[in-house]
């Protein structure tokens, strides 16, 4: 919470990571759609590198989304504090913060109809012709 702007210690980047660990278990227990979104990149990178396709995009893709999905449980926990109550700019904050989530992921998706697709294909496709 405090920064007395000293020097770089290699103490308190382990406490800052820590507490990062933190949001990130408890976002992983607590939101089904990252717990669903953790897996989908594991199953998206394990598929690129069987399939032998460029990462890079994958891993951005992935890390991506679930950046997303933590700034949006992120923005909901606050909104939630600041305003209990029903409040249309409560709405807004949560509605466009989804939003974000809805359009990484779209972007997620057509890099993997795009990177993962056509070599997939090529593999079934591939394996079933004589
Ligand atoms: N304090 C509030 N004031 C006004 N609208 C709100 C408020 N809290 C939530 N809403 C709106 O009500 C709808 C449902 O909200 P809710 O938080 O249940 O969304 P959700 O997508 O189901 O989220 P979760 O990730 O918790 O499942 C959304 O459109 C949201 O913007």
């Amino acid at each position: 919470m405090r920064s007395d702007g000293s020097a770089l210690s290699l103490r308190r980047w382990w406490r800052s990571a820590g507490f990062a660990w933190a949001g990130l278990l408890h976002v992983y227990r607590t939101q089904a759609n990252f717990r669903i979104e953790v897996w989908a990149a594991g199953v998206a990178l394990a598929l690129g590198w069987w399939l032998q396709a460029p990462l890079a995009p994958v891993f951005l893709s992935c890390a991506l989304v679930l950046g997303l999905e933590l700034l949006n449980t992120a923005v909901e926990a606050v909104v939630d504090v600041a305003s209990p109550g029903v409040h249309p700019l409560a709405k807004v904050a949560k509605d466009a913060a989804a939003g974000a989530v809805l359009l990484g992921s779209l972007g997620a998706l057509g890099v993997g109809a795009t990177v993962l697709l056509p070599p997939l294909l090529g593999r079934v496709l591939g394996g079933i012709s004589p």
